[in-house]
């Protein structure tokens, strides 16, 4: 399943610049896309607009042949169950425990007052816990979610999100809050799950080094425009002082 993005834009306000501008993108299974770009440069809207989280002012987002950006709301949730996202902070509900984090993701739609262990079927909760072995915290599963480090908590957000098999995995800089060990680990577990299946993966980094390491495509973000689109080893360093401006001001 391709992901196709096309002339898209997003402008939050009447005034102002324009977060998105004209973005052509073709991403197929297989890719792992990194998307660097300095502060405000788009990135986090650019993910966001992948799955409907912002809605973009024009252009389309098709997925597996559809335009979800005209798709009726059965449509658009359909859609969104092929696509898992993690995010910079985790969004874990800290009070509860790691299994139950991640059962909530077989359920999009529950309400949170019904998020308790014995109301889940068997089988969501025997997937649950191998999605938790899968990202290697089986162990954890009873723990409350909140006394996890920052490395344990993204792996209970990876966890929740496979929860639905998604085609796509998106990450809005999911290892910005990690330090580096840790984050490499998320990056090497991530990678791990993208061959698994095929998949594609599409990350905001901030660090050029982990994109270079781990990403197939590297995407550039300037004031909302795709600046860079190749290959980590055609990221020359005149390439990234231009994606960064650096030395402009
Ligand atoms: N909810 C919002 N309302 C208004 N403007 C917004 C909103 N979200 C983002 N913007 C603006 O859109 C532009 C792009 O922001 P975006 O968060 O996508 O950039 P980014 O590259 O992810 O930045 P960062 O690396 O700092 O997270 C910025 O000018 C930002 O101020």
């Amino acid at each position: 399943m391709t992901l196709q993005l096309v002339d898209l834009s997003k402008r939050y306000g009447k005034e102002g610049e324009p977060a998105l501008e004209g973005i052509d993108l073709t991403v197929s299974p297989g890719e792992f896309v990194a998307v660097l770009g300095r502060s405000g440069a788009g990135k986090s809207t650019l993910i966001r607009c992948i799955n409907l989280l912002v809605r973009p002012s024009s252009g389309k987002v098709i997925w597996n042949g559809r335009d979800l950006t005209v798709a009726s709301a059965r449509e658009l949730s359909r859609a969104r169950r092929e696509m898992g996202m993690i995010f910079q902070q985790f969004n874990l509900i800290g009070p509860l425990d790691v299994l139950t984090n991640v059962l909530v993701g077989a359920f999009p739609a529950l309400p949170l007052w019904r998020c308790v262990p014995g109301l889940f079927p068997r089988e969501a909760v025997d997937r649950a816990m191998e999605a938790l072995e899968r990202v290697g915290i089986s162990h954890l599963a009873r723990r409350k979610a909140r006394e996890l480090s920052g490395g344990q908590q993204q792996r209970v957000a990876i966890a929740r999100a496979l929860m639905l098999r998604p085609r796509i995995i998106l990450g809005d800089e999911p290892v910005s809050n990690l330090d580096p060990v840790s984050a490499r680990r998320i990056l090497e577990l991530l990678l791990a799950i993208h061959r698994e299946e095929n998949r594609i993966t599409l990350l905001n980094l901030h660090d050029v080094r982990l994109a270079k390491a781990f990403a197939t495509r590297i995407i550039g973000l300037d004031g909302g425009r795709i600046v860079f689109d190749g290959t980590p080893e055609s990221l020359t360093e005149a390439e990234e002082r231009r994606i960064y401006r650096d030395g402009v001001d």
